[in-house]
């Protein structure tokens, strides 16, 4: 659940930079908890130990895949600082520090879509520091009014949050810069880091923090965080990098982009985005599980017959045809979101709330499940469909960015096991599609029968339609719902089937709830890595999918075509079948 009143969640390790040269003491972070409040971040008393160096280099770095990886993203070294200094580093001490938000890409979708409102909704609600500044960078050739009026036309204010509109807008505004370049070009940088030099010096601070994010295809991935670390990084506060999805094509490309960030950046510093994470029913994941007698103790195989998790469009690629067909929906949404929502919700509770500890709980379910069998896999391609009015809803392949023959799956479905002694002989099944009948995506948790019920002869033959059902619905109408069997009222004995119902909408009269890039946004700003991926999460991730993947590939593996509109391909509904399971989102009284 969002806090009240702008509250937003403790804030984590600040990370300061690291010149390169000489011993240096090492700040360690012992788990310092702040909330800060609207118009106030960050602000965090930490507790700091100094360390020699030559015990935190060797403590902060182990080699995962060939990668040298920070270990312990709360040990760092704190160069010429001294611990005073360093103190204000760690908690975002913004009376001294400016910050720059550089978005790599600029020009492109998702900046539009996703970047600039969410900075805009951060700095209305008054959760930026007073001394913020945004510089688009890109190749596209713009002058900082072009650039001004481009985001003008991607921000809008919240329907409960109009007032000052205008004036915000003009002042968030005043705070955009543009400079174009090459994103594999050191002089491009070098030009970029100029001009924000030029507009943190007017800022008055003495010192800035900086944060990219990389919102530009995968192909220039490594150029540009190599031109930001190298030619951009602030010699006076924390660099931070946000790295979008996709992460690789599997396991030895994800290794490669390793490596190759990892030659400009510590892990400490790199943020993996999987936007997922950021949405308000996942956020409260956690919460309704830790936080409720009534659910934990159902939470395995003793009482919980199988999960599914969906997510299903019901539009196709159009316009992103070309980025799709390289990766297909395994890789753009059932290998990232929906394994993350599946290890969060499968985690042994956790030792703490913090980052590493969140993290570790979720890698070891990962590591606990087996790679997804072809046996155990459902592929399919939407198809066009002719509609009312003698129109047609185009097919995947009528897309024309699309290469003609592609056997890409817009959908997916597939089985898993996590063999661990809470989830032996539970499926999880995972289902996601384009093209499809709704816009929905949610977790449905299927409980087992009633040992010995003393009802059961009130509901037939079909004991599945009576079992407890919990639903999340991440999108769209947040609701968190069980399904029961309750009494009709009256003087006889009629049972059916009812809902303990919990409607955001309605519960919280929220209008509009955050944006997943708000709250991931914000959490850069204030070094909390809970909702990114750690590097080896990631390549967890890619071993459950890798061999599927390339078999899919090698074997040219055909998918099942099913209309533009449908409920996607009937193989789906055998896989189900052959997991004892019946999707639990094809029943029409559960549409939003
Ligand atoms: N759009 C979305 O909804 C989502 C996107 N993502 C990921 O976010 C990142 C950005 O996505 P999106 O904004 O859609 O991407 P775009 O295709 O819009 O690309 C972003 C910018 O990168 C530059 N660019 C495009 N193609 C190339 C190229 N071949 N070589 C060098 N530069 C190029 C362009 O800017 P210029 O020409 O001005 O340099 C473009 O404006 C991608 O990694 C994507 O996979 C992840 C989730 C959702
Ligand atoms: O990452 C991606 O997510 C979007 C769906 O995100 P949502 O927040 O709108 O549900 C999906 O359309 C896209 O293909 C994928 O790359």
């Amino acid at each position: 659940m969002r806090a009240p009143c702008g509250v937003r969640k403790a804030a984590g390790a600040a990370t300061a930079p690291l010149p390169q040269s000489g011993p240096r003491p090492v700040v360690v972070r012992a788990g310092a908890h702040t909330v800060p409040q609207r118009g106030q971040i960050a602000h965090t008393k930490p507790s700091v130990v100094v360390r020699s160096s030559a015990t935190a280099d060797t403590a902060s770095t182990s080699k995962a895949n060939g990668v040298e990886q920070a270990t312990s993203p709360s040990v760092y070294s704190f160069g010429n600082l001294n611990v005073e200094e360093a103190y204000d580093l760690e908690r975002n001490d913004w009376k001294k520090t400016s910050l720059s938000v550089v978005v790599v890409g600029a020009s492109g979708d998702l900046a539009k879509k996703k970047i600039f409102p969410a900075l805009f909704a951060l700095y209305y609600e008054g959760l930026l520091p007073e001394e913020f500044h945004v510089f688009g960078f890109a190749r596209s050739k713009m002058s900082d009014a072009e650039f001004r009026s481009m985001i003008a036309g991607t921000l809008t204010c919240r329907v409960h949050a109009r007032e000052n509109c205008l004036e915000k807008t003009e002042k968030f505004l005043q705070r955009c810069f543009y400079s174009a370049g090459q994103y594999d070009e050191a002089a491009s940088f070098q030009t970029l880091n100029g001009r924000m030099a030029e507009v943190e010096a007017g800022c008055g601070k003495p010192r800035s923090n900086r944060m990219f994010f990389l919102s530009i295809p995968p192909n220039v991935f490594i150029a540009a965080a190599g031109g930001a670390a190298d030619f951009c990084s602030t010699k006076t506060g924390w660099t931070r990098v946000i790295v979008e999805k996709p992460f690789g094509r599997d396991s030895a490309s994800s290794a490669a982009l390793g490596r190759g960030l990892a030659a400009h950046l510590r892990e400490d510093q790199i943020y993996r985005i999987d936007h997922y994470l950021g949405k308000e029913l996942i956020e409260n994941l956690t919460v309704l599980r830790f936080s409720n007698l009534v659910f934990e103790p159902l939470w395995c195989r003793q009482y919980i017959r199988n999960v599914q998790i969906t997510f299903s469009e019901n539009f196709g690629t159009e316009g992103r045809g070309g980025y799709f067909d390289t990766y297909g929906i395994l890789r753009d949404v059932i290998q990232n979101h929906l394994l993350q929502i599946l290890a969060l919700f499968a985690m042994e509770p956790p030792v703490s709330l913090e980052a590493e500890d969140i993290r570790d709980a979720k890698v070891k379910v990962l590591r606990s499940m087996a790679p997804v069998r072809l046996d155990d896999t459902v592929l399919g391609q939407y198809r066009s469909r002719a509609v009312a009015g003698g129109k047609t809803l185009p097919g995947y392949l009528d897309d024309k960015t699309v290469p003609p023959g592609s056997l890409t799956p817009t959908f997916a479905a597939c089985a898993m096991y996590i063999n661990n002694p809470r989830w032996d002989g539970v499926p999880f099944l995972l289902k996601a599609g384009k093209a499809l009948h709704t816009r929905r995506a949610e977790i449905r948790v299927q409980f087992r029968h009633v040992p010995g019920s003393l009802y059961k002869h009130k509901f037939g033959p079909d004991l599945d339609s009576a079992t407890n059902e919990l639903v999340i619905r991440i999108q769209p109408k947040e609701a968190i719902y069980l399904k029961i069997n309750n009494k009709v009222p009256g003087l006889g004995l009629q049972l059916d089937t009812t809902k303990l119902d919990l409607q955001y909408q309605s519960a919280y009269k929220a209008n509009e709830l955050p944006d997943a890039y708000e709250r991931l946004l914000l959490d850069v700003v204030n070094g909390d890595k809970r909702l990114f991926i750690r590097y080896d999460e990631l390549e967890a991730a890619w071993e459950l999918f890798t061999p599927l993947l390339h078999e899919i590939e090698t074997r040219r593996v055909a998918p099942e075509l099913y209309p533009y509109g449908s409920r996607g391909p009937v193989g789906a509904h055998y896989l189900a079948a052959k997991h004892n399971v019946r999707w639990g989102d094809l029943n029409d009284d559960d549409e939003p």
